[in-house]
C-alpha cells in the first residue's frame, strides 16, 4: 500500500488510462472513478449523444464540472482515469496540478490508432483521417500532459498489468524524492 494522494491518469485516447486506472485501484484497494463515467452518469447519456447535441464545447463544460466536484469532494484518497482532452482547459491543469498526483501515461500515435480501432465511442475519431487527428491532438496536448504530470509513464507494446506495476514503481519513486 502506498500512502500517496488521490492519482489522476492524464494522456491520449488509447494510452490506456482507463484500463490501467482501474488494475490501479485494485491493487492500491481504493475506489476507482473514471471522468467520462462521470459525465455520462450526470447526463444520463453517452459521450457521442453529448457531443452531438452540445458539441465539443458542451462536453468540455461538464468534464471541468466533473473535475471540480471529484476534486472537491472530501473523499479518501482515490483512483480517477481521465478523458484525454481534460489538459485544454487552463482552470483544469490548475487543479490537476495542485489537488493531485498526476501521471502521464504516454504512447505512440500508431499505439493510440491500433487501441483506440475497436471502439465507435470517441466523436473525435469519428471525423477525418484518425491517425491525423491523432497525431494533431499529440502535438497541441503532449506538452500540456507534461505540465500537469509528476510522473511519465510509456505504454507501448506492454501488457497492462506490466504497465500497471510501472506506474506503482514510478510513483513510490516520485514519492521518496518528495519526502
Ligand atoms: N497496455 C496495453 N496493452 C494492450 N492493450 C491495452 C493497453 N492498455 C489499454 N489497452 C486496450 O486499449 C483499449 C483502450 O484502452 P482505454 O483504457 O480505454 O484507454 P484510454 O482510457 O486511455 O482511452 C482497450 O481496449 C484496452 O483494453
Ligand atoms: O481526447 C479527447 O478529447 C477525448 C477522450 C475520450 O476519453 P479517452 O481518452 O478515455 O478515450 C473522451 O473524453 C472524449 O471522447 C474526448
Ligand atoms: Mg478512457
Amino acid at each position: 500500500m502506498i500512502n500517496a494522494p488521490t492519482i489522476i491518469l492524464v494522456g491520449p485516447m488509447g494510452a490506456g488510462k482507463t484500463t490501467i486506472g482501474r488494475l490501479l485501484s485494485q491493487h492500491l484497494g481504493r475506489e476507482f472513478f473514471d471522468s467520462d463515467r462521470v459525465i455520462e452518469d450526470n447526463a444520463g447519456a453517452d459521450i457521442p449523444w453529448i457531443f452531438e447535441k452540445e458539441g465539443e464545447e458542451g462536453f468540455r463544460r461538464r468534464e471541468t464540472h466533473a473535475l471540480q466536484s471529484m476534486l472537491e469532494q472530501d473523499l479518501p484518497p482515490v483512483v480517477l482515469a481521465t478523458g484525454g482532452g481534460i489538459v485544454m482547459k487552463e482552470e483544469n491543469r490548475e487543479l490537476l496540478k495542485h489537488q493531485a498526483l498526476v501521471v502521464y501515461l504516454s504512447a505512440s500515435v500508431n499505439q493510440q490508432l491500433q487501441r483506440t480501432s475497436k471502439s465507435n465511442n470517441r466523436p473525435l475519431l469519428k471525423q477525418g483521417n484518425p491517425k491525423d487527428t491523432l497525431k494533431r491532438l499529440f502535438a497541441i496536448r503532449d506538452p500540456l500532459y507534461r505540465e500537469v504530470a509528476s510522473v511519465v509513464v510509456e505504454t507501448d507494446a506492454r501488457h497492462p498489468k506490466a504497465v500497471a506495476n510501472k506506474v506503482l514503481d514510478a510513483i513510490k519513486k516520485y514519492l521518496k524524492t518528495e519526502a
